[in-house]
């Protein structure tokens, strides 16, 4: 038996609760400051709110201000956070984790400086604690929470520097739902999952649209979705070249990009913004929803802007990315898709 704590009691650091005790570990999930009522909950009922079943029997739970007892003799700690908690979780809860214990981090996205640089959150952890160094992890690939937490078959992929700290966590987590693959392409695998969320939205639009033109709950249609998915592929493709020198984890965008179209909380805006509701109306609309896709999508724009302008990428190829940004934006609507642009 391992000691398995989990910091941040949202959806995914939740779901993970579930391998970890199955695999008859010790598992302490720990709130942050906002996950109060989640974990007064948990406390009572032995189940998160937004499951539909309960934890495993012994999974234990922490608020926020008994971090440091959750943190005991740890073997392993799950960061939890989504994107607006990462500088939160560098400052206050990185300090509190000895260097040699890993970390795992579930948190999809990418950090852009003002130069048009892209890094993982892994790296920037890493540049922001340096001269220290920690042992930093991350998960990418297609789950979704509350199916993970359904048994249903799940692959992943865990992604970090040393192979011998990936296998280990494998062995702590891996059951026979939850299939791990490893990777030391860290910018890859993370970039790859960072950028399907932001592509997602693109199909999502076609979905939205479809529904505005022949009403809510009218027959899907595939044909401009796989429009979408087959532009989203191409312009990811060609950014992770330019991030990391090949193309080799488009699998992990293109699996996880799936998932994410059918089942994520990215949909939900797409499908909004698609059918012509302007952005604050959509976002009234899905009001305390996670909404990560609309960051990412931001900063990827405003890199590859930057990077056009230096001449080391060519805007003109990423015709969906521009065109989700200015409808974020308020600047463009789901009609007017630049659909022939997509054919050079
Ligand atoms: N949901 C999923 O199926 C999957 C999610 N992921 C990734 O995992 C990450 C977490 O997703 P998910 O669990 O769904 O997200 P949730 O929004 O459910 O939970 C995120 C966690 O981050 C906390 N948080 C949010 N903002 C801040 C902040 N400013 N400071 C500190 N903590 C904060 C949340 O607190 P609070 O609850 O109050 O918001 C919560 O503990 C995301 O990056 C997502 O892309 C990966 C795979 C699947
Ligand atoms: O799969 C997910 C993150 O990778 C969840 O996606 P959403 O943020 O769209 O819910």
């Amino acid at each position: 038996m391992s000691n398995i704590t989990i910091v941040g009691a949202g959806m995914m650091g939740s779901a993970l609760a579930f391998p970890a005790r199955e695999n008859g570990h010790r598992v302490r999930l720990t709130g942050t400051h906002l996950d109060r009522e989640i974990i007064a909950e948990s406390k009572r009922t032995g189940k998160h709110p937004k499951f539909d079943k309960p934890f495993p029997a012994g999974v234990e739970y922490f608020y926020f201000e008994e971090l440091a007892e959750a943190l005991e003799g740890a073997d392993m700690v799950i960061c939890g956070v989504n994107s607006f908690g990462v500088d939160w979780f560098m400052q206050e809860v990185l300090p509190h984790i000895p260097d040699t214990t890993p970390v795992l981090s579930v948190t999809k996205g990418l950090v852009a400086y003002d130069d048009g640089t892209l890094i993982s959150y892994p790296e920037y952890w890493e540049r922001s604690i340096a001269p220290r160094k920690m042992n930093l992890n991350a998960v990418g690939g297609p789950c979704t929470s509350y199916e993970l937490v359904a048994h249903d078959q799940t692959i992943v992929t865990f992604c970090g520097r040393d192979m011998q700290t990936l296998e280990t966590l494998r062995g702590l987590m891996r059951t026979d739902y939850y299939h791990i693959h490893l990777s030391t392409e860290v910018m890859g695998v993370e970039s790859a999952v960072a950028l399907k969320n932001a592509y997602a939205l693109g199909v999502a639009l076609a979905v939205g649209l479809n529904e505005k033109v022949n009403g809510v709950g009218c027959t899907p249609h595939y044909n401009s979705q796989a429009a979408m998915f087959y532009q989203s592929v191409k312009e990811i493709r060609k950014l992770l070249t330019y991030l990391t020198g090949n193309d080799r984890q488009i699998d992990s965008a293109a699996g996880d990009m799936y998932v994410t179209i059918f089942g994520g909380r990215t949909r939900l805006i797409g499908t909004l913004l698609g059918r012509g509701y302007g952005i604050d109306e959509a976002l009234a609309e899905l009001k305390g929803v996670t909404l990560e896709s609309l960051v990412i999508i931001g900063r990827i724009n405003k890199a590859v802007k930057k990077l056009a302008q230096d001449g080391k990428l060519d805007a003109a190829e990423f015709p969906l990315l521009m065109h989700m940004d200015a409808i974020i934006e308020g600047k463009a609507t789901s009609e007017e898709i630049p659909w022939e642009r997509f054919t050079n």
